[in-house]
């Protein structure tokens, strides 16, 4: 694994100047435990970033919360879906660096945008996100291969590299927005048909029903070349059943959570949590592998009937051999997870945010009217003419980020905010904290989809406070792919709709549920424009 010893290279960098952490370090107040972690002190050669002129810090002096705090708060006062809560609140306690106990895992979380900005730049060629060990375990149990969220080393590079060829730039996404676009004509009807159910002939309830259904169409489409009919009025059966295991996923979180964090020794006296986290995994399989397996025998057809397969993502996977079919249905599998909550999530929140503010909704009607007009169909190649609609969902992401924090497992010895971090710790970086901070989005709480439209921002391409998608070699392969849904979706729903809130929505809360999800269900009215 020689690339693996690629070192995370932090940059000799002066101290932040507006001081960022604010240690309160006393190695008598912190549990035995914590003091354990005294390993890196006096260790030589650790690179050096954001450090003081006395040396670096040993974790021992790092501040944090008491590990039995920490576990009440997380599972007796459901501290889960508060994760994005507890992120600020720890911020403002024990400042931009500190430490934590989860079971028996430890982790330092850094809330800095310039630490931030420190860690991942630093990275090498082969990141690793977090310790995958549950992840791994389920696949090694079942013969299955790891895919790209959760492989590492020379196995992860490798499949990067293969897929990356094919959805990482705008310019290979661009050619499916025809596809997506059906999926959206699919999506409008669908309104249409729930509008003319509703009492009042305009509210849609539960907007994230209607956008998890569409984001998993499109997505699908997009990965297995088919469709799955999620926007028909009957689902089909096995969609159905990747739907239940997809929830089983995520409202099983917390126990997907313990399946993690209780070590295998306890499984015998408490098996629930790993049961269903494998029955979840062997749902999601299955059903990629049903979608992988009929295309690939379409491909396997057209070819022996000596005509040449063309086709998108799948067709070239198959095509290429340079996965093999146990890489491909994995990959298949974890791009699908990774890929249909986060959208829907965005979604909802997005049309949530224009619905509760309709002079920003009608200045980006406006803008769409002028440049694309009231009925044409957008391309990829328009979305750069309606600036607003990129800008919206930017400000939608920082307010509501579906990842409140990113992790990385350090590879080196490294110098974080004056500490010295040993090679092997867990990083959380805590993107929900640094997305409100003032000091990086002035009047941060605010919704102000414009402050992204200024030229000193667009240029600002490395503004770490908010990065949604992750950064560099590990960051999120399906962010065009995403991002395409989201605008070509936005400028189409605008151009027939002024959405309006409906009454029975009140206030509607973010809560951490594995992703920063509306805590209630948002209903909407799609007043038809005239
Ligand atoms: C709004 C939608 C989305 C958001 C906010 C989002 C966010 C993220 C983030 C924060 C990461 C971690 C990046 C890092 O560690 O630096 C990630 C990784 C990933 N995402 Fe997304 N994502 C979205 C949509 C998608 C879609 C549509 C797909 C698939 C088509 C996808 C596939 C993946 C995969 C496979 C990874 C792991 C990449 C790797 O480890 O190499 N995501 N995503």
């Amino acid at each position: 694994m020689a690339l693996l010893a690629r070192i995370l290279k932090a940059r000799l960098s002066p101290a932040p100047e507006r001081g960022p952490w604010q240690p309160r370090p006393t190695d008598a107040r912190l549990p035995a435990r914590a003091r354990a972690e005294d390993k890196g002190v006096g260790r030589p050669g650790a690179p050096r970033a954001g450090g003081r002129a006395e040396g670096p810090r040993s974790l021992a002096a790092m501040p944090g919360p008491r590990t039995l705090a920490n576990l009440v708060e997380l599972f007796w006062k459901d501290g889960f879906s508060r994760i994005h809560e507890i992120q600020q609140k720890h911020t403002r306690e024990y400042g931009k660096i500190f430490k934590s106990h989860f079971g028996p895992q430890f982790v330092v979380s850094v809330a800095d945008r310039d630490l931030v900005a420190q860690v991942l730049r630093a990275e090498g060629a082969v990141p690793q996100r977090a310790n995958m060990g549950s992840w791994q375990e389920y696949r090694d149990l079942r013969g299955r291969s790891t895919g790209l969220i959760s492989a590492e080393g020379e196995q992860w590079l490798k499949m990067r590299s293969v897929l990356r060829q094919r959805i990482l730039k705008p310019k290979d996404v661009a050619i499916f927005a025809g596809e997506i676009n059906q999926v959206i004509a699919d999506l409008i009807k669908r309104i249409y048909f729930l509008k003319s159910q509703a009492e009042d002939g305009e509210t849609v309830t539960n907007i994230n029903d209607l956008f998890f259904k569409y984001s998993m169409e499109g997505v699908a489409t997009i990965l297995y070349e088919s469709r799955l009919g999620c926007l028909e009025n009957s689902v089909p059966q096995a969609t159905m059943d990747y739907i239940e295991a997809l929830e089983l996923m995520f409202c099983t979180f917390k126990t997907s959570m313990y399946a993690g964090a209780i070590p295998r020794w306890l499984r015998p006296l408490i098996p629930k949590p790993w049961r269903e986290f494998c029955r979840s995994w062997d749902g999601l399989f299955k059903f990629s592998q049903i979608h992988v397996d009929n295309k690939l025998r379409d491909i396997q057809c057209q070819m022996d009937r000596g005509e040449r397969a063309r086709g998108g993502l799948l067709t070239y996977l198959f095509l290429s051999q340079e996965l093999t079919r146990e890489e491909i249905y994995a990959n298949m599998t974890e791009m699908l997870l990774a890929g249909v909550d986060t959208t829907s999530f965005t979604l909802s929140w997005a049309v949530y945010l224009l619905a509760r503010h309709p002079e920003v909704q009608q200045t980006l009607y406006r803008e769409i009217v002028r440049n694309l007009g009231e009925r044409h169909v957008p391309t990829a190649a328009d979305v750069p003419k309606v600036p607003l609609v990129r800008a919206l969902l930017k400000e939608t992401l920082r307010l509501f980020p579906v990842l409140p924090g990113n992790g990385r497992v350090t590879q080196e010895d490294l110098v974080v905010g004056g500490y010295l971090i040993p090679r092997g710790t867990q990083l959380a970086l805590c993107h929900y904290a640094t997305s409100y901070e003032d000091e990086n989005f002035p009047r941060a709480k605010e919704f102000r989809p414009e402050r992204w439209l200024r030229p000193g921002n667009l240029r600002r391409v490395d503004n770490f406070g908010s990065i949604p998608f992750g950064y560099g070699a590990r960051s999120c392969i399906g962010r065009r792919i995403a991002e395409l849904e989201i605008h070509l979706l936005v400028i189409q729903l605008l151009q027939r709709f002024e959405i309006k809130i409906s009454p029975w929505t009140k206030t509607v809360h973010a809560k951490t549920h594995g992703l920063l999800m509306p805590g209630e269900p948002i209903h909407v009215r799609f007043v038809n424009r005239k």
